[in-house]
């Protein structure tokens, strides 16, 4: 585990560090009173300062001026990450923010903070939850406006109202058990276990309500995919560098020529999408091309939408088990080739499933196809979002897991009368939920949840 459970005082910029900008906001969290950055400034800071105000004032090194700032003080526990923070909004320059930096570090008792640290504190101060900071990631990572959209309901904590509605009805289950054990000779053995039927029941309707929102899928609409696939020669290479309208990718007419596979950002009405050029699958000796190919294999199982591309003259071995994936889009290439009808019936015929699909001509392809395409893909994508919340995957991996859980506790519970037993069920399926509301979270989830935060969140 990086974070230690320090609160010392961390210092970072929270904006842009790589490019000069009007502006940057340098955080200071975790000190214990502000008078101790009384040094650096012109304005007073043993002096009464309130609280989430903004104050113009100078920074200064002993006796000289380094920058004209905005200084915000917001004090704990009414903070992002519920520590006292110092902000400072400093000129832009990047130099000048290495500068600041540098000197809070030497002077001020700071140390640069780790990647994610600011929000770390928060979740550990409880200013966040679990899935709160995964909607923060989200957030700060998105390529879409759907991404956006979504990590915004995470962080907003949404779901967690769900998940807390959850917990409180397993919560009234479990008390109804103990309710049995404690209390069965005053309430009446029926009413007793009447609530714990009930209470069960009540549950388990809220939770498959959950499990319904678990679709396949779905994680590729965060960082959605373009694949082309094909044989080798079959034109994917020139497909890819007419989309991105560069000459990005090598294309010759040696079978192979693209071993491993190529992305690059293709926006369609405002989404990015990474479009993919893939190494031509055929069975091949050589390490590097298979390694190659299991990887197009990979990314044609993960994709948004697959292209399919069929130069007809080349039909290779392999093309039988190629065709039998699930494509969005088949593409017939080399049209301009003498020949190219006959050709074409001739892959049809073996494989009509391919039949009612394009050709397309690189040469002259017109302008229109590549807006039915935009269009096809646009479609695709609006009908997979369909206005419907997101599951990230550690949330839907432990929902498939927690039902699991569920149901084997409702089938003990129905031919179980030991109440030492059915408690003890109870507690992993107790275990499970409190892991999907974030009240564990083993060290390994937080890893890889911080690991995608930048330096300054
Ligand atoms: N200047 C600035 N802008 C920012 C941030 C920031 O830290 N500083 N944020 C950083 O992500 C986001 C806003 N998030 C924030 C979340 C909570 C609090 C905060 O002070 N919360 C207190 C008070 C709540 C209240 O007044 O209602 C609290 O929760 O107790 C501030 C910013 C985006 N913009
Ligand atoms: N005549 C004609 N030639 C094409 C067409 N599309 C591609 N080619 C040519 O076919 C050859 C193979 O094209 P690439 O785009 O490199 O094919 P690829 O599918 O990327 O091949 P690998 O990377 O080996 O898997 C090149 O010589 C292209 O110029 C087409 O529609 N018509
Ligand atoms: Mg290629």
């Amino acid at each position: 585990m990086k974070f230690l459970y320090s609160d010392d005082p961390i210092i970072a910029c929270s904006t842009c560090t790589h490019a000069h900008a009007a502006m940057g906001v340098i955080r200071i969290s975790g000190f214990k009173s502000l008078a101790q950055f009384a040094p650096f400034f012109e304005k007073d800071l043993t002096g009464p300062i309130e609280p989430r105000r903004v104050y113009y004032t100078k920074l200064v090194l002993q006796g000289q001026t380094i920058d004209d700032i905005c200084l915000t003080y917001f004090q704990g526990p009414k903070s992002y990450n519920g520590e006292n923070i110092l902000e400072l909004s400093v000129h832009g320059n990047t130099l000048n923010i290495e500068r600041i930096l540098e000197l809070f570090v030497a002077h001020g008792g700071c140390r640069l903070a780790n990647p994610g640290e600011f929000t770390y504190r928060a979740l550990k101060n409880k200013k966040l939850t679990l899935s709160q900071v995964e909607g923060l990631d989200l957030f700060l990572n998105a390529n879409t406006g759907y991404a956006l959209d979504q990590g915004l309901s995470l962080l907003s904590g949404n779901l967690q109202e769900v998940y807390q509605e959850l917990y409180d009805l397993f919560l009234k289950h479990k008390s109804s058990l103990e309710l049995s054990i404690d209390f069965a000779e005053d309430i009446g053995e029926e009413a007793a276990h009447k609530y714990y039927t009930d209470s069960l029941e009540e549950f388990a309707r809220k939770f498959q309500a959950l499990v319904k929102r678990v679709r396949p899928m779905e994680h590729n609409l965060i960082q959605p995919e373009i694949v082309l696939a094909g044989l080798p020669n079959s034109g994917k290479s020139s497909l890819f560098n007419y989309l991105l309208s560069e000459e990005r990718a090598i294309v010759s007419s040696i079978a192979g020529t693209t071993r491993d596979y190529l992305a690059e950002t293709m926006v369609i009405e405002g989404v990015k999408y990474k479009l993919i050029d893939t190494a031509g699958i055929r069975e091949s000796e050589d390490v590097i091309e298979s390694e190659g190919i299991k990887r197009t294999k990979k990314k044609l199982k993960d994709s948004f939408f697959s292209i399919l591309l069929v130069n007809p003259f080349e039909i290779i071995e392999g093309f039988d088990e190629l065709v039998n994936n699930d494509f969005d889009l088949v593409l017939f290439t080399h049209e301009d080739l003498p020949g190219f009808q006959a050709a074409r019936d001739a892959v049809v015929k073996m494989h009509p499933k391919l039949g009612p699909m394009g050709a397309i001509d690189l040469k002259s392809l017109p302008v229109t196809w590549e807006a039915t395409l935009h269009a096809l893909v646009n479609e695709k994508y609006l009908n997979t979002i369909d206005g419907k919340p997101i599951l990230l995957d550690r949330h839907k991996q432990l929902i498939l897991q927690t039902n699991q859980v569920l149901t084997n506790y409702q089938q003990v519970s129905r031919s179980e009368t030991d109440v030492a037993i059915l408690s003890q069920e109870l507690n992993a399926l107790g275990h499970c939920i409190s892991e999907l509301i974030g009240i564990v979270s083993p060290d390994q989830i937080l890893n890889s949840i911080f690991s995608n935060f930048c330096i300054g969140k």
